[in-house]
């Protein structure tokens, strides 16, 4: 049994999180570089939680340019177990319309200009994402957001783009009717990758602001819609994240789904040949089953 401790990852127009005790921004350093804020952590119900603003406050960070990498790490080095991703998203579909909420548990990557992985030349690892969502976390977040009174889809697949710019009507038209994603966003992945490498529990909670391109009733995309939509939406996810601490429990028992033994047959380098700089890099997030420097 461990401590839970959610770290919240908070998208376009979530810059903090309110009504955590103790509440401090911390400054982690990360061998992958400096994640995209100082981190902000403190208690809810007793349960330790952390709040990254994955684009930094201030929105400094494009989705390319947003440090994927050291953001896992630094959650993984501080303690978190949990990690609960807060996104804005276009919908593919009618029925999930702007201000609800939609449980991701599937992801098409078609982004191509970011590091996807902590692992390479000298420490080779494959981990599994067939189920790339943590199902028990996930739950978690169904209950919460339900309890919340909001409308919520439970699973979905959400399509991960590159942007920064929106999908052409082709594009969008593809990937609902021939690829059957659900909803678009552009910062899911890796960051759903580099968490099971990291064997954190993942969830992803993406909350629609729009129906993308594709709606012949709904004109085209644009940001200050999307703001419009999270901004008058913000209470929901507020209220969603303060039912998280009593449905997760302060105990925390090993993920029924392996997400935190992700690593336990994944790496192939054989140990004589596993380059010690490598091995220093992945002390926070490999430690476990690497060994951790003396
Ligand atoms: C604000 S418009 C597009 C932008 O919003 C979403 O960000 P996040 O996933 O961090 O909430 C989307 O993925 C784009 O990055
Ligand atoms: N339509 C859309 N496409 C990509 N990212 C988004 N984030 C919010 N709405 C989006």
């Amino acid at each position: 049994m461990t401590d839970t401790f959610i770290g919240i990852i908070g998208g376009s127009g979530i810059y903090d999180i309110e009504g955590l005790d103790n509440p401090e921004w911390i400054g982690i350093e990360t061998p992958w570089g400096s994640p995209s804020d100082q981190i902000l952590t403190g208690m809810l119900d007793g349960v330790g939680m952390a709040f990254l603003p994955r684009h930094g406050r201030g929105h400094v960070h494009t989705p390319s340019s947003v440090p994927y990498r050291a953001n896992i790490d630094a959650l993984k080095r501080i303690g978190v177990t949990d990690v609960i991703s807060v996104s804005a998203c276009g919908s593919f579909r009618e029925q999930m319309a702007p201000g609800d909420f939609v449980i991701v548990d599937q992801f098409i990557d078609r982004t191509f200009a970011r590091e996807k992985s902590f692992f390479g030349p000298g420490c080779v690892a494959h981990v599994s994402v067939a189920h790339p969502t943590c199902p028990r976390l996930s739950a978690a977040c169904l209950s919460a957001a339900i309890d919340a009174g909001i409308t919520v889809h439970d699973g979905g697949t959400y399509l991960a783009m590159e942007g920064p710019q929106f999908s052409t009507l082709a594009e969008s038209k593809m990937y609902r009717e021939q690829w059957g994603a659900d909803v678009i966003g552009m910062t899911n992945m890796p960051e759903a990758k580099l968490a099971r490498e990291a064997e954190l529990c993942y969830a992803s909670v993406a909350m629609v602001t729009d129906y993308d391109s594709w709606h012949p009733d709904h004109g085209e995309v644009d940001v200050s819609q999307i703001i419009a939509t999270l901004m008058g939406n913000a209470d929901k996810g507020r209220a969603m994240v303060r039912r998280l601490p009593a449905l997760l429990g302060a105990d925390r028992t090993p993920c029924p789904h392996g997400c935190d033994r992700a690593l336990d047959h994944a790496i192939l380098t054989a140990p004589d040949r596993r380059d010690p700089l490598m091995m220093a890099r992945l002390d926070a997030v490999a430690g476990r089953v690497l060994g951790r420097p003396a």
